[in-house]
């Protein structure tokens, strides 16, 4: 199956440091996808090779079937590439109108005056072309921005952390105006970001990239559910690890016996027990879960972090908890998961001598 977007095998260094190491990456028409990884995993730079800003040193890169570039061999110039860039800061030109940066990729004429406001309206901002960017709020620049890109009509938008410059609740509503823009457009987009929230709440695709390749991809519930192990796990969010072991389709931990969930392959034996602090739902005496003391309570708004110590051998956890009122240090509760942990092999030798 081929997608809007397919890289395959692409390497690329700096000097000789390796930075991409064989990126393989699919993007189906229409979807918006983001990457996502620790800074200087190499996101960027993956994105300036889709562009066309960078040679890759091997490897495919096609849009829309379309040879974009090929190793050594085929390099199709950035301008020639039929994609539009929506860069960190908006980067406008500051000494030209919002109509004249929407249309400055376009051939100009009543067209492109007719386009520049048709893309001006599907960012919200219809009857703002006579503006000069300084006159316009950051998100209303980054919506110029997400225009002039999208005024010529590219297959694909490339967005590099486009949100990184703005205050946090600006964000969260820009990022769904601007998810909401590229279905209109029916675009296919990529994006970069280093914010989990931003891409699982964005993304129909997650690429997780670590050490220059892309560790895994899905829809962002399937990677959050099913992380391939605890580290690319705690990519995309919190996690609580507990030790366990795995037996018969169980794994036994401090809080029970529980099934990992489905579709996990899990060979028999010492194990990690992966959990989201979330998914650790608090009750009373009467409630179901194993016991155990509150040892520390934060507040943290939204909801509260509880750590907590299990009756019994002691094991420590934490629990982002929206319980109302917070329990208090000191107190026995209950505590339960809700839902099914992700269990991988242990991931450190076993300590040789000492277990029997
Ligand atoms: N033009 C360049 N010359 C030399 N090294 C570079 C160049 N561009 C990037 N690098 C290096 O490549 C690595 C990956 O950089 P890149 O910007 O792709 O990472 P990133 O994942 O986007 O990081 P961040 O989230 O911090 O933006 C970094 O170590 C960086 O220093």
């Amino acid at each position: 199956m081929m997608g809007l977007l397919d890289v395959t095998g692409v390497t690329k260094s700096f000097g000789t440091t390796p930075v991409l190491r064989g990126v393989d990456l699919q993007i189906p028409d229409g979807c918006l996808a983001a990457v996502l990884g620790p800074s200087g995993c190499g996101k960027t730079t993956l994105l300036r090779v889709v562009a066309g800003f960078e040679r890759a040193d091997a490897g495919l890169v096609d849009v829309g079937g379309r040879r974009l570039a090929d190793g050594g061999r085929t390099h199709v110039a950035p301008e020639r590439r039929g994609i539009g860039i929506v860069p960190q800061e908006g980067a406008l030109f500051p000494h030209m109108s919002v109509a004249k940066n929407v249309e400055f990729g376009l051939r100009g004429g009543r067209d492109a005056r007719l386009r520049s406001a048709e893309v001006l309206e599907l960012v919200g901002l219809a009857g703002y072309g006579g503006r000069m960017p300084h006159e316009l709020s950051g998100g209303q620049q980054q919506r110029v921005a997400l225009a002039r890109a999208l005024a010529p009509e590219p297959s694909l938008i490339l967005l590099d952390e486009p949100f990184n410059a703005l205050d946090p609740g600006l964000r969260a509503t820009l990022r769904q105006e601007v998810r909401g823009v590229l279905r209109a457009a029916g675009v296919t987009a990529l994006m970069v970001t280093h914010d989990r929230e931003e891409a699982m709440s964005m993304a129909d695709l997650v690429a997780l990239m670590r050490d220059g390749r892309v560790a895994q991809s899905g829809a962002p519930r399937e990677v959050y559910e099913r992380p391939a192990d605890a580290e690319l796990a705690a990519y995309i969010g919190e996690t609580v690890v507990l030790p366990g072991e795995f037996r018969a389709g169980r794994v036994h931990c401090a809080l029970g016996r529980l099934a990992p969930v489905e579709g996990m392959e899990v060979p028999a034996g010492r194990c990690d027990v992966v959990l989201r602090p979330e998914r650790l739902v608090l009750g009373t005496d009467a409630d179901e879960g194993a016991l155990a003391v509150v040892k520390d309570v934060t507040f943290a708004g939204h909801d509260t972090v509880v750590e907590l110590a299990l009756d019994g051998d002691g094991t420590e956890l934490w629990v982002r908890s929206h319980v109302y009122p917070a329990p208090l240090v000191g107190e026995t509760v209950r505590v339960h998961l809700a839902g099914a942990p992700a269990v991988f092999p242990t991931s450190e030798l076993p300590a040789r001598g000492i277990l029997v």
